[in-house]
């Protein structure tokens, strides 16, 4: 199946367009001008690199995300989802360049404000982050309440009413299938209303069923407004998203929009359209839009032969 086949019924998509080709610089070619007063992009990285010695994780990425868009990230392992994510969800600091988050620069704000936009705006779906063992389902999402300050209890119920766990609130991780936990995670990340849910491989492992309940949060969240970044190696999970990017080497290599109105959306909002960068030329993307067209990365369709060019 291709890696951008649709669901039967679901909204309708562009796929004729696979990557767009407007430059994210000025005319004048010197940098973008700062957001516009108005402007509704909830996040706005410009050339961010993250660097291990020789190795570019990221390498001079640029993305816009308007608010209440629903992003896929995908790529071959390796590719560098998730040290994006571990960036946009402001766990770990770029090598190099910008992320804008609600027009504030985070490479600008002290510990203590990036706490609090960690507390206040985010909310985390990842693998990595176990329940504790020894605390039933309420009293993990309980927990995060009380990082959060807000302890209670009938929220924290709500919570899990909502992932369809009313009735194993008081069973321990360890008594709740893998789907389950998984639903109490993201119960977990909901209970302060974050405006950007980052989920990393949300349904990883889980079965169809499961992957489906996950599914129908997210889009309930969707929404409501909440702009979800999702990371996924499954076709089908990405193409529930409003757009998806690929990433190759820790540069854009495709976009794709599968939903024309939040295209529309997130030009109105400011938006750019993205420039790849050209094979074995960091940061170069501004420098020859011409090359998105006689360029495009075949790998768009299977991400591990973009992983290869
Ligand atoms: N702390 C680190 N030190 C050195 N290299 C790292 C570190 N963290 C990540 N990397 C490297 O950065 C690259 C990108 O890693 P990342 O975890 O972002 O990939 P990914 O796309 O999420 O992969 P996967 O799909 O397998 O989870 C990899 O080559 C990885 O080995």
């Amino acid at each position: 199946m291709s890696m951008f086949s649709k669901r039967a019924g679901q909204r309708q998509a562009e796929v004729s367009e696979p990557v767009v080709s407007e430059p994210v610089v000025s005319e004048s070619g010197g940098e973008r001008q700062a957001q516009e007063p108005g402007s509704q992009l909830l996040l706005d990285l410009q050339g961010v690199s993250k660097i291990y010695g020789d190795l570019h994780a990221l390498d001079h990425l640029n993305l816009q995300v308007s608010a209440g868009q629903w992003l896929a990230v995908v790529g071959s392992s390796g590719s560098g989802k998730t040290t994006l994510m571990n960036i946009l969800g402001c766990m770990d600091t770029p090598s190099q360049g910008s992320v804008r988050l609600q027009g504030q620069a985070l490479e600008e704000m002290s510990s203590s404000q990036l706490t609090e936009v960690r507390k206040n705006v985010i909310g985390l779906v990842f693998q990595k982050f176990y329940l504790v063992p020894h605390l039933t389902a309420l009293e993990n999402v309980m927990l995060a309440q009380y990082y959060h300050s807000v302890v209670d209890q009938a929220q924290a119920v709500q919570a899990l009413e909502r992932v369809g766990l009313g009735d194993r609130a008081h069973h321990l991780p360890s008594q709740l299938s893998g789907g389950e936990q998984q639903r109490v995670c993201v119960a977990r990340a909901l209970i302060n209303d974050p405006k950007l849910i980052l989920a990393d491989e949300p349904t990883g492992n889980l079965d169809e069923a499961n992957e489906q309940m996950v599914l129908d949060i997210f889009r309930q969240l969707h929404e409501q407004g909440t702009t979800l970044i999702v990371v996924t190696h499954d076709a089908l999970v990405a193409s529930c998203a409003q757009r998806e990017i690929m990433l190759s080497h820790g540069q854009l290599a495709g976009e794709r929009w599968n939903d024309d109105q939040a295209r529309q959306d997130f030009l109105a909002a400011g938006g750019h359209l993205s420039v790849l960068a050209k094979e074995g030329e960091s940061g170069s993307s501004e420098s020859d839009p011409d090359l998105l067209t006689r360029d495009l990365p075949v790998g768009f369709v299977d991400p591990t032969k973009a992983a290869k060019r």
